[in-house]
């Protein structure tokens, strides 16, 4: 019965039947704050309003959300950010069985092809669907770019780590395909697609040429996934061989975690690329390189629209009491700046973080320090550039 069931498994031959994905057309361009060198265009498509400004979506989120907006908000007013945020509630409905995004939320991110975006929490076993998953397959943002750098003046085991990971984002095993064989057996589907890989996988060798680090490192367990994994490190060397200036060798996912906590600067010169659920893991333990989830930002890149968020969850343990860091969600609102091409905007903003946290004397708890979220932004804002 077991094998029969595992043969028919519907539920993924209908998911993979729905699966169809706008080929990569575009070259993307995301100027994370952690790659000075940047790259050459950014195919921002949004479009300066008659007041001069840009409308970005705003995602407050969930748990700290709010309170980590509210810094982004009141440092881009101080900042004269041309930027009108436009809120959206992203709260989930029931349709047809199906969580569903309301319209509203979805028009307004279409609209204005970027979004910043806060913490959506997901229950846990049972509940509706990742939101934050749903939102990056419902625009096709295939790329989760994650960059990860040492904070100047911030102590840590670890000095001067610089790493950028790139997570597939719309597939593997966040596929989301679950369902019950028989009582007491369960499958969930690890979907590997060569669309969405070689997406992922050709974004990653372009970026790392962009961006000054021509080295491509996939991350992978193909000793044991042979067919999923196999499949992605495969198109890997085949997309390889497109970018002879760039070396690419691959390593497996336990090894990665064992050299990079024993020591991480061999990865600075890398952009390591790996399925969904590695790429989840493996960014929140360089956040621990450099100090915590306060501090890492990251970017979901689509061919139309891109959202910006960080990479931690809604810290339900801290919500409410002013105590969470926004640095995090800051520097991943300077990736969209520089995404939106707006440079000096982020350089004067990052300049002031960066001259903030060196300081040291307004920092949030789980840097050491004893500022509230607003005091911290405060102080962000007596740095900044007139
Ligand atoms: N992209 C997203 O929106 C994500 C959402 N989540 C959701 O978040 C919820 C909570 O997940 P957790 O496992 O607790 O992970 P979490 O990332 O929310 O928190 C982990 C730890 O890091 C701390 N932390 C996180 N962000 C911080 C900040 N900005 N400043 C200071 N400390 C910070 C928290 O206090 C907690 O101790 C879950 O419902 C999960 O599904 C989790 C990760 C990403
Ligand atoms: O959607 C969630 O609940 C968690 C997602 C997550 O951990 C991530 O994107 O890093
Ligand atoms: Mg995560």
């Amino acid at each position: 019965m077991l094998a029969r069931s595992l043969r028919a498994a519907p539920a993924a031959r209908q998911c993979l039947r729905q699966l169809s994905r706008p080929a990569f057309t575009q070259q993307f361009q995301c100027r994370g704050y952690a790659t000075p060198q940047g790259d050459k265009v950014a195919k921002f498509k949004g479009q300066k309003g008659s007041d001069g400004k840009y409308t970005v979506t705003l995602i407050e989120g969930d748990g700290i959300g709010p309170e980590i907006a509210q810094s982004v908000k009141d440092i881009y007013s101080a900042a004269n950010v041309p930027i009108k945020w436009e809120p959206v509630d992203v709260t989930p409905t029931l349709k047809d069985g199906k969580t569903v995004i309301p319209d509203e939320a979805i028009d307004s991110v279409t609209r204005n092809y970027v979004a910043l975006k806060g913490p959506l929490a997901t229950p846990v076993g049972k509940g509706h669907v990742s939101l934050n998953l749903t939102l990056r397959r419902t625009f096709n943002l295939f790329a989760n770019v994650r960059p990860c750098k040492s904070i100047a003046g911030y102590k840590t085991p670890y000095d001067n780590v610089n790493t950028v990971l790139i997570r597939e984002n719309t597939e593997g095993e966040y596929s989301g395909i679950e369902h019950v064989v028989v009582d007491g057996v369960v499958q969930s589907i690890k979907l590997i697609t060569r669309e969405a890989s070689e997406r992922v996988l050709r974004f990653a060798f372009q970026y790392a040429q962009d961006v000054g680090k021509p080295k491509v490192r996939v991350v992978h367990k193909a000793t044991i996934m042979k067919m999923s994994d196999g499949l992605f490190l495969n198109l890997a060397r085949d997309i390889a061989k497109e970018y002879p200036n760039v070396e690419f060798d691959a390593e497996m996912l336990d090894n990665t975690c064992l050299k990079m906590v024993t020591d991480p600067l061999p990865y600075n010169d890398k952009v390591l690329v790996m399925p969904n659920l590695y790429g989840d893991i493996l960014s929140d333990l360089c956040a621990g390189l450099i100090g915590g989830l306060g501090l890492t930002p990251s970017g979901n890149i689509g061919d139309e629209c891109s959202i910006f968020e960080a990479v931690h969850g809604s810290a339900p343990d801290i919500a409410g009491k002013g105590l969470a860091n926004p640095t995090a969600l800051l520097l991943s609102s300077i990736m969209m700046l520089q995404h939106m091409g707006l440079t000096q905007h982020a350089s004067n903003i990052e300049q002031a973080i960066f001259a903030t946290l060196a300081e040291g004397k307004a920092l949030t708890g789980d840097l050491g320090g004893k500022a509230k979220t607003h005091e911290y932004a405060a102080a962000i804002i007596s740095k900044l550039n007139a």
